[in-house]
């Protein structure tokens, strides 16, 4: 079995007197900011003016812009999107590091895919919860954390490792769970995870079960509560003891229906194409389609988040979430979400 960390195998000493640049204060940033300056760490983060400069000031962090950040700091975390990432380093980071810092990422999209390439002088490792950034805040507050994976990639002070393990610390991670992995390992494992089950996968299965009965006549609401809002109560008694502790829970019939059906639904041929996803990543046909997205302003992305946000599963939803005043305000409650075309 893998070797995984916990805080009691991890000296975080090495972390302290040294200041930590969050770049970004997005769904990682704030948790990340946040986290290690509750942990005792000196923390300052990177931004340009803005919406997250502004909530950095009312959460009480340090904030300043990202050159200063960078040149302020001795471990640099980049928490900017991965689309966003390359520019901001040219312009910002690389002019601003010296000899001896250590530069961070939660993903190794662009290292892995040479979007980025760090100077020889410089430790280079990632530290990746695997969980959403709101996650690793609000688990943190709750005395828990989200597991991580952290990775070499360039240790040049020869204290990369023992740097990566005391920030994984410091974000609550290893009271679930740190474990080492390396760039290419975490970034094609993370970007398959997020296509083939935990994003893509499961909203398309989401969305096909829905269809299939209001198609077949049943009404939305019904489909909503059993495809949709159901699937987190399922979810957690996954979360908490696995395929057998959910099979406890349900029914007998339930157990039948999963054993005899589920794999009518997802078979073969679906690990088939999970199996091109995989070669797609891997080759780097899916980072290089992501890259040319951007290039030209994401047409397709935005046209398609416009249309999800318009399905019948999402105004359904929408309105019974409104009568259900105990389910915690969304992560995206001070987001503008993009329905009908406009914003
Ligand atoms: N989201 C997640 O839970 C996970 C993300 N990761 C990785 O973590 C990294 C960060 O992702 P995520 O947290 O989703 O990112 P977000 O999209 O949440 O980051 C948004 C933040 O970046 C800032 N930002 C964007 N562009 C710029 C810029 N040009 N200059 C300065 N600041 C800018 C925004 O500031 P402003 O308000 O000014 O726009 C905002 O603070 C990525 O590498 C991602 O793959 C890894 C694990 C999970
Ligand atoms: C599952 C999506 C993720 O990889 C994550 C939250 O771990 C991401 O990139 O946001
Ligand atoms: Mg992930
Ligand atoms: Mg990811």
């Amino acid at each position: 079995m893998a070797k995984v960390l916990y805080n009691g195998n991890i000296n975080e000493e090495v972390l302290q007197g040294k200041k930590i640049a969050v770049i970004g204060y997005g769904s990682q940033g704030h948790a990340h900011a946040l986290n290690l300056k509750e942990s005792g760490f000196d923390v300052v983060v990177g931004l340009r003016g803005g919406k997250s400069w502004d909530k950095a000031v009312e959460d009480g962090v340090e904030v300043t812009s990202v050159a200063e950040a960078t040149a302020a700091a001795d471990v640099i975390m980049i928490l900017l999107p991965d689309e966003h990432q390359p520019k901001v380093y040219e312009e910002s980071i690389k002019p601003n590091l010296k000899a001896g810092d250590a530069l961070v990422f939660a993903h190794g999209f662009n290292v892995h895919f040479n979007q980025i390439v760090p100077p020889a002088d410089v430790d280079v490792f990632l530290v990746a919860p695997k969980g959403p950034g709101h996650l690793v805040r609000r688990t943190y507050t709750e005395g828990a954390g989200v597991p991580a994976l952290y990775g070499i990639y360039q240790d040049y002070t020869g204290q990369a490792r023992e740097l990566a393990l005391a920030y994984a610390k410091g974000i609550g991670s290893a009271r679930a769970g740190v474990l080492e992995t390396t760039f290419q390992e975490e970034t094609e494992t993370d970007l398959f995870g997020e296509q083939a089950v935990l994003c893509g996968g499961t909203t398309a299965l989401i969305k096909a079960g829905f269809e299939t009965l209001v198609e077949a006549g049943y009404q939305p609401e019904v489909a909503y509560f059993e495809c949709l809002h159901e699937l987190k109560l399922i979810v957690d008694l996954l979360y908490e003891g696995g395929l057998e502790n959910m099979r406890y829970s349900i029914s007998d019939t339930a157990q039948w229906g999963d054993f005899v059906s589920g794999p009518r639904v997802v078979n073969e041929d679906t690990k088939a194409r999970m199996k091109e996803v995989l070669k797609d990543i891997q080759t780097g046909v899916f980072a290089k389609g992501w890259i040319l997205e951007n290039q030209a302003n994401r047409p397709q992305f935005n046209a398609i988040n416009r249309s999800e946000n318009n399905h019948q599963i999402e105004q359904v939803g929408r309105e019974l979430r409104s009568l259900m005043p105990f389910i915690k305000k969304p992560v995206s409650a001070k987001k503008e979400v993009v329905v009908n075309g406009s914003r």
